[in-house]
């Protein structure tokens, strides 16, 4: 026995990485991706600094899995946003890392070709790709941030993070996210607990100083500045939904009691719609009532979208995949996008 034989022993493997710089000279960032990422980013900012009273919408598939069904999402998204741009700003969602509640494909950056190759390195390469082709069509993207290192590869390219419903109560992601460059919405619990959200918020505002990686890929201590522009991201939890007005007033009530702003946004996906997807509209009715009626806290919504509705498996063999339909959570499809979104533009028009 040697000191050797005590560590990693239920790693099986390591496997090189580019660094982010490597991958930046690559791919790197374009004049249209940079204007695109700087006026998402600034348009975010003035929606929570209550300087544009657009709603801004999180909207998209629940994962990437088939980059060309994504652009074409994008494509059509772009349209849209030119339709309902007075009263929405359209963020694409662009999830490539998903947090399993046990187990499953946990996104395109981990398993590319959905083989169990794990290909991190493709994939990286991949994602940064697609991120580029969204950003080149002038439409800002929205991402959750879940491998503390991923943010040096993708982050110049993301207009607005979320921290999932999983890990908000994890320093690593509070730490994380107060050095990410954009607003980051942070999650309930799954359990319902808005009060985790709340606690990152302020935790994540501050600096701190953690380990990392730098553009070089060497492992670091990172210090950060704090990320003033943390809000709130409700998504219902233990079977019950939160965007109703009494959920959202006992949020509006802890957020100024914690002394923060009062930025609320709704998913109107997981457990605000039992999961779903055909109930996302009837949320999305009811956040659009709200802010008609009156509420000043409601800044956002969040909506699982894709071109077809619904989910699939991950098929065996994957020619049988169906184009534009999910491979995680169910969304609505693309013809009741247009709907939600027409509706709510409509009704927004009649705020006071
Ligand atoms: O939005 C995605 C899912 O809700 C989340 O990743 C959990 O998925 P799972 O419960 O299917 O693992
Ligand atoms: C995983 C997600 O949500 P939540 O963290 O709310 O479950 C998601 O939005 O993809």
């Amino acid at each position: 026995m040697t000191a050797l034989d005590l560590e990693n022993i239920n790693v099986t493997s390591f496997a090189s990485m580019p660094t982010p710089a490597e991958l930046h000279a690559k791919l790197p960032m374009t004049d249209t991706a940079f204007a695109t990422v700087t006026r998402g980013r600034e348009d975010l900012r003035n929606i929570l600094d209550r300087k544009d009273r657009r709603l801004f919408v999180v909207v998209g598939p629940c994962s990437i899995h088939d980059p060309v069904a994504g652009l074409d999402y994008a494509r059509r998204l772009k349209a849209l946003q030119e339709e309902v741009k007075d009263t929405m700003l359209l963020v694409m969602r662009v999830y490539f890392e998903k947090p399993r509640t046990t187990t499953g494909w946990k996104g395109y950056i981990n398993d590319p070709f959905m083989d169990d190759s794990f290909r991190v390195d493709i994939g990286m390469e991949k994602a940064r790709q697609f991120l580029l082709d969204v950003c080149e069509l002038g439409l800002p993207t929205a991402t959750e941030a879940l491998d503390p290192i991923s943010p040096q590869y993708l982050g110049d390219l993301i207009a607005w993070t979320a921290i999932g419903a999983r890990t908000t109560e994890s320093q690593t992601h509070r730490e994380m996210s107060s050095g990410l460059s954009t607003p980051v919405g942070f999650k309930n619990g799954t359990d319902g607990d808005i009060s985790i959200a709340i606690n990152a918020i302020l935790s994540a505002a501050n600096p701190h100083a953690f380990l990392g990686i730098n553009g070089e890929g060497s492992v670091s201590v990172v210090r950060t500045r704090g990320n003033a522009y943390g809000h709130v991201v409700l998504r219902g939890g233990d079977g019950r939904p939160n965007y109703d007005s009494v959920s959202v007033t006992i949020a509006e009530q802890a957020l100024a009691k914690a002394k923060l702003p009062a930025n609320i946004v709704v998913d109107c996906s997981h457990a605000n719609s039992y999961k779903k997807p055909e109930l996302q509209p009837l949320v999305m009715t009811d956040v659009t009532n709200q802010i008609v009626h009156g509420n000043r806290s409601l800044v956002g919504v969040m909506i699982e979208s894709n071109i077809c509705a619904g989910n699939q498996k991950i098929p065996a063999d994957l020619s049988e995949l169906k184009y534009g339909c999910s491979v995680t959570d169910a969304c609505i499809d693309w013809e009741t996008t247009v709907q939600m979104l027409k509706s709510a533009d409509a009704e927004l028009r009649r705020r006071p």
